[in-house]
């Protein structure tokens, strides 16, 4: 059973707007995939994005399929599933395969020492999932083309370890089909954030070894009260608490997943790719635990959510909520309720138009038509690409920067995740020093995520970019840069597009990675 409780500092307030929303027939028109809810604007792009709505049924004959495909691998001895791919096209299996109890090991990161780690790990027993919907991304590409010279290398033949789900028609589709891999396309009128039901979630997470029926059958248990134009459906009430409390600056949604299972990574990029544009939107700040800084105490531009909690969470603004229910139910009601507050908040929840620059100033500078700065100086085995006369007075000069009512810091870290996931802990040294929201991201996982809304969305945040020094370079078969290069490429182009932005952004790279990750925990603790 999928269910919210939730408190909103003006009952009065809150439900006029769910009136509204019900009068309008917002759910019920979600439903019959109208188009037209987000305004002339935003119209032909949600013409072709709405097919998310109805993917407990649609999705079904896929299940047969991945068991069979499942069958075939484990009778093969194959028993350990990679999956390639960023954002959209890795967030939904992860939490799924986590949720479960399942392996799976996700490859999204262009980090040299991260892809060389995965690939020397069981390669003997492995099946990679490329995945990747517009079949262009360069992360995913170069993630496939290691794993092909990999196989290679140990005298396996690509063909029978690799499987690819992509669009039709996708760049992807037509290299693979060529190639002779195992394809499977998927519903290309669903965005890559809303795709968790499509063959994107299903299809490594069935090949792990998820009950994808299980999921599909909770989704398909709640809809009728998710699409139902009714003051109970959840999905309705959190979508309008979203947009209410935006109106009222309350902008961070601070979230912690009390059943340990991760969800807040997925409802991460749903929630910042599909609010953060125009200058406006949602800012989900994902805590470890309950009593984690910025949720206890919380700031009063914070509405604070709970997965599993015991009870609604005292929030300073007075917004808050606690979630209950199975992951496929739970993914349905969050992708609902994000619609419901796209329309609240005058958005269109279906694009993402700021992710594209970081790319475009990635390809650049990898194809020598861009400059990278040099640092303006180095202290201790850190370069420094910011102002201030000592590595101190730099990371002091940044924090000032923060807007003490409405502002953020996010950290972002361009390293191996796996490595060095210890360090994700200096949020909390932050958040605590600060008392300001502070989020964290692995590069260049985020940029498929959070990023969206740190370019695009409300323009408080001031960022700390973290880069180091790989044990050892990697080259990509077939292309003219390596691993190396590619990721110093995306930080730098980002860094580049947050700066035109108008965004403060410090840059710190690291020679000694252990070394120079103590110093900064020292620094902004
Ligand atoms: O699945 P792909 O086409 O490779 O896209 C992966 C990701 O790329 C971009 O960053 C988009 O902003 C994300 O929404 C998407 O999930």
């Amino acid at each position: 059973m999928i269910g919210i409780a939730l408190t909103v500092p003006s009952q009065s307030e809150f439900d006029d707007a769910l009136q509204s929303a019900i009068a309008d027939r917002v759910a019920s028109r979600i439903d019959a995939q109208d188009p037209t809810l987000w305004g002339p604007e935003a119209e032909s792009e949600a013409s072709i994005r709405l097919s998310w709505t109805h993917l407990p049924e649609s999705s079904r004959p896929l299940v047969a399929e991945i068991a069979a495909l499942r069958e075939d691998l484990v009778g093969r001895g194959l028993d350990h599933i990679v999956l390639c791919g960023m954002g959209g096209s890795s967030l939904a299996p992860e939490v799924i395969c986590h949720t479960a109890g399942v392996d799976l090991t996700v490859l999204d990161s262009s980090h040299p020492d991260m892809v060389r780690s995965a690939i020397a790990d069981r390669l003997e027993r492995t099946v990679v999932v490329v995945s990747s919907k517009s079949g262009g991304t360069v992360e995913t590409d170069s993630q496939r083309r290691a794993y092909e010279q990999a196989f290679t290398d140990a005298g396996i033949d690509p063909l029978e370890r690799i499987i690819v789900v992509t669009d039709p028609g996708s760049p992807l589709d037509k290299e693979a089909t060529e190639t002779g891999y195992r394809v499977f396309r998927a519903d290309p009128h669903v965005g890559g954030r809303y795709s968790a039901l499509t063959a994107f979630g299903l299809v490594p997470s069935g090949l792990a070894g998820v009950d994808i029926d299980e999921l599909l059958a909770s989704a398909e248990a709640e809809e009728s009260l998710l699409y139902s134009d009714s003051a109970d459906n959840p999905a309705l009430r959190l979508g309008v608490m979203l947009g209410v409390a935006n109106t009222h600056q309350v902008d961070k949604l601070v979230l912690s997943d009390q059943t340990g299972h991760g969800v807040g990574d997925w409802v991460e990029q749903l929630v910042a790719e599909s609010t953060g544009k125009l200058g406006k939107g949602i800012l989900p700040v994902v805590v470890p635990f309950a009593n984690a800084t910025n949720f206890s105490p919380s700031t009063a531009d914070s509405i604070l959510v709970t997965i599993g909690g015991d009870g609604t969470p005292e929030a300073q603004s007075g917004f808050a909520a606690n979630l209950e229910g199975d992951l496929g139910a739970q993914m349905l009601l969050w992708e609902v309720a994000v619609a419901v507050a796209g329309r609240l908040i005058g958005i269109d929840p279906f694009d993402q138009p700021d992710v594209e620059s970081a790319k475009k100033a990635a390809r650049e500078l990898l194809s020598g038509s861009g400059s990278v700065p040099d640092p303006d100086f180095s202290e201790d085995g850190i370069d420094v690409y910011g102002s201030g006369s000592s590595l101190a007075e730099a990371v002091q000069t940044l924090l000032d920067q923060i807007d003490l009512d409405h502002g953020y810091l996010a950290i972002q870290v361009y390293l191996d995740r796996i490595e060095y996931a210890d360090f994700a802990g200096v949020r909390e040294v932050a958040a605590e020093r600060l008392a300001r929201p502070v989020t964290f991201g692995w590069g260049p996982r985020f940029l498929h995520s959070t990023g969206q809304y740190h370019k695009g969305g409300t323009p408080n945040g001031v960022f700390l970019q973290v880069t180091g020094t790989p044990e050892e370079d990697l080259p990509i078969a077939g292309r003219d840069f390596t691993f190396g290069s590619f990721i110093d490429s995306q930080a730098a182009g980002d860094a580049a597009v947050l700066r035109d932005h108008g965004r403060p952004v410090l840059r710190l790279h690291l020679h000694d990675v252990p070394a120079g990750l103590a110093t900064i925990r020292k620094l902004l603790a």
